[in-house]
Parts: C-alpha cells; sequence; structure tokens
C-alpha cells in the first residue's frame, strides 16, 4: 500500500513499530489496521535518494488494501488496455455490422427476403426517415428533461443512431467517414473550433 506520512507519522511508526500514516483529508494521523486490525510490524525503515520517500519494510496481520486485497496494486495497466481495446472493437464491430445490414437493404428490390422491412421503407421514403430522426432525438432529449431511466436514454439512442444510419447510408456516406471526423476533433475544444468558424 502506499500512504502520505508526515514527520509525526515516521516518529510514531518508529516507536511503535506499526506503519502509520498521516491523512491529508482528516489532517489527522492513522496507524494502519487500527480498524480492521490489519496491522503492519515495521521491522525496518529506508528514505530513498533525496529523502522525500520513505519505505516501512515489515509483514502485515492480514490483507493491507481495505478492498481486502494483499496488496493494493492489483489492477495491471496491461489488462486494463486490453480490455478497453476489446470493448472499442466491439462498439465498432456493432456500428460495421448494422451498416453492413443497412447496405444490404438498399440493394435488396422491394424487401428483406420476402419480409417487410422497416429500412426499406425508411430508404424509400426521405419525409418519414427526417420525421423519425427527429422524433426519435426529441424522445431522447425527453428522457433527460423527464429524467426517465438511463435504460430509456440508452434505447432512445439506440433509435437515433439507427435512423440516423439510415440516412447515412441514403446519402452514401460511411460510419467510419463520420468516426474520423470526430477523430479528428478528439485534439479541438468545440469553443475553439466555433470561435475559429466565425473569424
Ligand atoms: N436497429 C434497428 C432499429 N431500431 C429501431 N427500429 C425500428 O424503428 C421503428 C421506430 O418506430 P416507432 O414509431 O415504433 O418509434 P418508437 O420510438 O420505437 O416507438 P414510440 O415511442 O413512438 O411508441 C420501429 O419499427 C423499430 O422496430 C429499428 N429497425 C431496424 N434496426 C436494425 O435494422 C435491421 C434491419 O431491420 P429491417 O429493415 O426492419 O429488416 C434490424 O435487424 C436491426 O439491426
Amino acid at each position: 500500500m502506499q500512504g502520505f506520512a508526515n514527520k509525526d507519522a515516521l516518529l510514531t511508526t518508529i516507536s511503535s513499530r506499526k506503519a502509520t500514516f498521516y491523512s491529508r483529508s482528516r489532517s489527522t494521523l492513522w496507524t494502519k489496521g487500527e480498524t480492521s486490525l490489519n496491522f503492519i510490524n515495521v521491522s525496518e525503515i529506508f528514505l530513498d535518494c533525496d529523502r522525500d520517500s520513505i519505505i516501512y519494510l515489515g509483514k502485515a496481520d492480514g490483507p493491507t488494501c481495505h478492498t481486502g486485497s494483499e496488496t493494493c496494486y492489483f489492477t495491471s495497466i496491461d489488462d486494463m488496455i486490453s480490455s478497453q481495446a476489446e470493448e472499442n472493437k466491439l462498439a465498432l464491430t456493432t456500428l460495421y455490422a448494422l451498416e453492413s445490414t443497412i447496405n444490404q437493404r438498399k440493394e435488396d428490390s422491394g424487401s428483406a427476403n420476402g419480409k417487410p422491412s422497416w429500412t426499406k421503407r425508411l430508404l424509400l421514403d426521405d419525409n418519414l426517415l427526417c420525421s423519425k430522426i427527429r422524433e426519435e432525438a426529441d424522445e431522447l432529449c425527453c428522457t433527460l428533461e423527464e429524467n426517465e431511466e438511463k435504460s430509456r436514454t440508452a434505447s432512445e439512442m439506440a433509435d437515433v443512431l439507427y435512423h440516423a444510419m439510415v440516412l447515412l447510408a441514403k446519402r452514401g456516406v460511411k460510419i467510419e467517414d463520420v468516426l474520423q471526423i470526430l477523430r479528428v476533433r478528439f485534439s479541438q475544444s468545440g469553443i475553439e473550433e466555433k470561435k475559429n468558424r466565425k473569424a
């Protein structure tokens, strides 16, 4: 574990041999184990080369992390990065799969395998498509204004996304083109971009 220590915390640790720290939020000394009874019995204390960091070496009576883990350092950054990458991949796969279905409907004549297709109806009727996009966007806003369940917000966003993606297909614009624009905007503040637009 890692904690902040001041001179008093260090002096207390030296005399009690129990790892003691200073809480900056509570402005008080605290000894690891005073609540959990999982004390750290300190045998040696080392200062680092420029004397702004200390290591308490000792034997712990139990888990040192408040989560019950043996150590607080149980989160692997490499694992975090790869699970994030998996989530990103899944999001992209979902969007590309939906885009591909919509494009198939565009190529189908009449209906999808003889079945009625909502996508096809939208693709054939600009007024219906635009009115649905506006309607779904309004329903998304209502989930905020009327403080609806988070699941309603997710569902309405799915409706907005799907209907907007039908418009993209109709216009022959790829979702990748949209994502590319979003990526370019990562490095720019929206306020600054608007200011520069007016100038
Ligand atoms: N993601 C969607 C999707 N999201 C919403 N919708 C349809 O959009 C329509 C929304 O119109 P509603 O008037 O019912 O509006 P609503 O907001 O859902 O309902 P209300 O709140 O107005 O009552 C419904 O028919 C939904 O089923 C969708 N229709 C199709 N897709 C995707 O497109 C694929 C192809 O669908 P088809 O073209 O119908 O074969 C599907 O397999 C899906 O992957």
